[in-house]
């Protein structure tokens, strides 16, 4: 089998070399003639995968080692019957965490208690469904506005959570988008944030998005923010990457290149994931495991005193697994010197190790159940001595 893969792809060679051939290419260099003896192709986000790169291509299965499938022409393979497979769930975790890191830098910055707050979270499935459990966890208010799963599922959340859209902008005072970017249909989510709802949002609130970049009108938010310095925003995804809007980075309040996802363990259980997938569809079988090949975590075990407080051993905890302050900083940095493409590509090429929550054993006096329950609610191990 001849498998031509992202070379952004980890542990690409360790899962694939026992099925077939593979040579990898940057993703944005992977082009239609590169394809044409190819039996598999394995990409991420940054590849289009349609007609144009695969109307001449032996190519029998698509993988994408990604959550999301919006680079992908999923109508045109399945009439070519071409089989694809994503990696639903696998970064979700850390995308988790990302957000976790931004509110605990907020909290601390602007001097709030995330538990006087209400959280609003757009799109609850594998990423907005699991900050739904952490934060439900740790007594935060929370609305959802999710229409599609709602009318598949009314049950999946307490009734008093479900809000409509413009409820939820209302009511919430920090907004988390995670919907995947759609742009027909019955519930689109291109421009869900347009220009009046962006106009219509009450100052003091903080809009996270980790979801897609499309999913806010970003040029109406770059003119409210110009206009009106009144909002929070964390921006992780952005319109037209990795082309994205220097200036917008300098209006908001953290600014990162599309890495909430890229824990080390969420992009191998992407890889894995798809391995598994073109395994099943090619009846063959999944010789490699992660647990034999993910490598042990720098940071595996923290001990507190019993004189850590519990918010201060939250944040300090967090910050240690992971601070989003590291990669805004590096993207403002980078922007110094290079063009938004450029600092796009290479921060990601060169992402540091970042490792999530659930590798940390943290030890704890037997006395500091609080704190234990509220590091067990968000992903942490912990041990009672
Ligand atoms: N920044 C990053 O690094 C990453 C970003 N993502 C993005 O996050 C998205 C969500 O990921 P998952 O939660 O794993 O996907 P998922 O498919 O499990 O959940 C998406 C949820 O959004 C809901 N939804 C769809 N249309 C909606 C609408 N119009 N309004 C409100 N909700 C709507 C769906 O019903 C579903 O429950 C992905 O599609 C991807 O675009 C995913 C991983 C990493
Ligand atoms: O899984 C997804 O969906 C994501 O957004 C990924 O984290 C994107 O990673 P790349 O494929 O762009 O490396």
């Amino acid at each position: 089998m001849r498998i031509i893969a992202d070379e952004n792809i980890p542990l690409v060679q360790e899962f694939f070399a026992d099925i077939g051939k593979i040579k990898v290419y940057l993703g944005r260099d992977i082009k239609a003639k590169y394809l044409k003896e190819a039996d598999v192709l394995l990409v991420r986000s940054v590849t289009q995968v349609d007609a144009d790169l695969l109307q001449h291509s032996g190519v029998r299965f698509v993988g994408t080692s990604t959550i999301g499938t919006d680079h992908i022409d999923l109508k045109w393979l399945k009439n070519q019957k071409i089989a694809f497979a994503n990696a639903p769930g696998s970064n979700a975790e850390s995308v988790v965490e990302y957000v976790l890191s931004a509110l605990v830098y907020l909290e601390e910055r602007e001097g709030f208690e995330l538990q006087d707050k209400t959280v609003g979270i757009i799109g609850a499935g594998n990423v907005g469904g699991r900050l739904y459990e952490r934060l439900h966890q740790v007594g935060v208010n929370i609305l959802i506005n999710d229409p599609p799963l709602q009318s598949k599922n009314e049950q999946a959340f307490p009734e008093s959570c479900w809000a409509d859209l413009d409820t939820l902008l209302e009511q919430a005072d920090i907004i988390s988008l995670h919907t995947p970017l759609i742009s027909s249909g019955v519930h689109p989510t291109h421009h869900l944030l347009d220009k009046k709802r962006i106009q219509n949002l009450a100052a003091g609130k903080i809009i996270i998005n980790s979801g897609r970049g499309a999913v806010i009108d970003t040029q109406a938010l770059k003119k409210r923010l110009q206009t009106q310095e009144d909002l929070l925003t964390v921006l992780d995804v952005w319109e037209q990457e990795p082309h994205f809007d220097a200036e917008l980075v300098k209006l908001v309040t953290l600014a990162t290149p599309h890495i909430a996802g890229y824990s080390l363990d969420g992009k191998l259980r992407g890889t894995e994931m798809v391995c598994q997938s073109l395994c099943q569809h090619f009846g063959l079988p999944m010789r490699k495991q992660l647990g034999q090949l993910i490598p042990e975590p720098p940071l595996r075990k923290i001990n507190f005193s019993a004189q850590m407080l519990p918010e201060q051993g939250v944040r300090t905890l967090i910050r240690a697994c992971y601070d989003v302050r590291s990669d805004d900083l590096a993207l403002r940095l980078a922007l110094r010197t290079l063009t938004p493409a450029q600092a796009y590509d290479q921060l990601r090429r060169d992402y540091p190790v970042r490792r999530e929550f659930a590798n940390v054993r943290v030890e704890l006096k037997s006395k500091q159940k609080a704190l234990a329950q509220k590091l067990i609610s968000l992903g942490f191990k912990v041990k009672l001595n």
